[in-house]
Parts: structure tokens; sequence; C-alpha cells
């Protein structure tokens, strides 16, 4: 089966990340970092999945994503997610112009690349679809086919915007990794459930020994 997807990724700089974790204190950036390893692995790992391209101006996450394969851009708009998403899109496009392309959060650390695979497959079926959040408010995945503009609505209540915007929902089942991003302390035990990739699975071990050496 072809590798026909160019993924793009978003990512802040690590030391703004992930603010909803503050319960993880000075662990923030790391975590922040651990997902976007587990998530761009397991990316790359898909079978539907031909490059990832992570749209970020962290150093650090920029040599750490890129040693696994990812290719790098930094974030020309800096205005936020969307102009971020809308730009990477762009510069694969320029590269590749008949690529189709999803934008996948970066903070999906129990991303399955079988489940992903399934979720491309079916948005082959889309000109433009998206994939809701397990919260059920928000999207993890936003895919374009050939030739058709992604015009990422990410942020609040963006599943229906998504869909205002005329985009397919994909109503799929089993897909659970792919819909289970991490925002709170709440979402990450779930991820931690679900399993998540070995870079969290270390991170997050290393916070619990923290904390109970802290409890002591
Ligand atoms: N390049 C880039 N990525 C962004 C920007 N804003 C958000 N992202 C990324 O978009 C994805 C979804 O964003 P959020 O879930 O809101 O993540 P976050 O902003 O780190 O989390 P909070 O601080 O809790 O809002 C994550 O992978 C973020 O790192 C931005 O301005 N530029
Ligand atoms: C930006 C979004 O996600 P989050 O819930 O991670 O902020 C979104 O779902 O559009």
């Amino acid at each position: 089966m072809p590798s026909e997807w160019s993924l793009v990724m978003p990512l802040k700089r690590l030391s703004l990340a992930k603010s909803r974790l503050s319960a993880a204190g000075g662990r923030r950036p790391g975590l922040a970092l651990a997902f976007a390893q587990d998530t761009v692995t397991a990316a790359l790992a898909s079978s539907l999945v031909r490059e990832v391209t992570v749209v970020t101006d962290d150093p650090v996450a920029g040599e750490r994503l890129g040693a696994l394969g990812a290719r790098i851009v930094p974030d020309g708009p800096r205005n936020g997610l969307n102009p971020a998403l809308a730009y990477g899109a762009d510069t694969v496009r320029a590269r590749l112009p008949t690529a189709s392309v999803a934008a996948l959060h970066a903070d999906l650390p129990a991303l399955r690349p079988s489940e992903l695979a399934r979720v491309l497959r079916a948005a082959r079926h889309h000109p433009r679809s998206f994939l809701a959040d397990t919260a059920g408010t928000g999207t993890t995945v936003l895919a374009a086919g050939p030739g058709v503009p992604l015009a990422p609505a990410f942020g609040d209540a963006s599943r229906e915007r998504h869909r205002a915007s005329g985009a397919a929902e994909l109503e799929l089942t089993g897909v659970e990794s792919v819909r289970r991003d991490v925002d709170t302390e709440d979402d990450l035990r779930a991820a931690l459930v679900l399993g998540v990739g070995p870079r969290t699975a270390a991170a997050s071990a290393e916070g619990l020994r923290r904390s109970g050496a802290s409890r002591r």
C-alpha cells in the first residue's frame, strides 16, 4: 500500500507547551517533548505516512524530532496554531504539489500506527475530513486530499467548526489512540491506561518517582 500522506505536526516552544499540565511543574517541557517524540515515532511507523513535517521554533524539539526522521520547519507566521499548520502544509505542497496532507497534533503519546492508518485510509474517501478528539469537542486529525486546501480551524470547539466548514467527520470506532490528546493530568492518566510510547512512559515514571519521594 503506498505511503501517501504527508503529515503536518505543530509544536509550540517546549517552555510554553502544555500549560494545562500545571501539576507537572518543571517536568512540563520534558513531557511535552516526550509526547511529541512518541507521536512522531508512531506516525512515521504508520503504513500510509510518507513523511512528517514538524512546525516548531523550539531548537531542542527540532533537533530531537529531526533525529527521529521528521522534517523540521520553523513557525514562519508566528501567529498561533492555525497559521502554523497552513504554513506547514504550504511547505509540503511547494515540494509535492499533489500531496495529501493531514494535520496531526503532537500530543498523542498513545498513538498506534495501525489506528492512524485506519483513519488515513478512511480520509481517502473525502476531499477534506477530520477526526474528533476523545472529549468530543476538539479535533486531532484534519485531512485534505490532493489539491484541497487544509483550511485548519483548530482551537475551541474545533469539531463543530471543522464540520461547519464542510469537512466530513470520520465516524470510526477503535481508533481511540488517535483521539486521545493529552492536555491535563486526567488526560495523561487515560493515555497511560491506553498504553503510551517509551519516552512518555519514562518521563511519566520519573515524575511519579519524584512525587513519591516528595511525599516521604
Ligand atoms: N508551531 C506551533 N504549534 C502550536 C501553536 N499553538 C499550539 N501548537 C501546537 O498545537 C497542538 C495543539 O495545541 P494544544 O493542545 O492547545 O497544546 P498546547 O498549546 O501546548 O497546550 P495548552 O498550553 O494547554 O493550551 C500542540 O501540538 C501544540 O504544541 C503555535 O502557535 N505554533
Ligand atoms: C486545539 C485543539 O485541541 P486542544 O484540546 O488540545 O486544545 C483542538 O481540538 O482544536
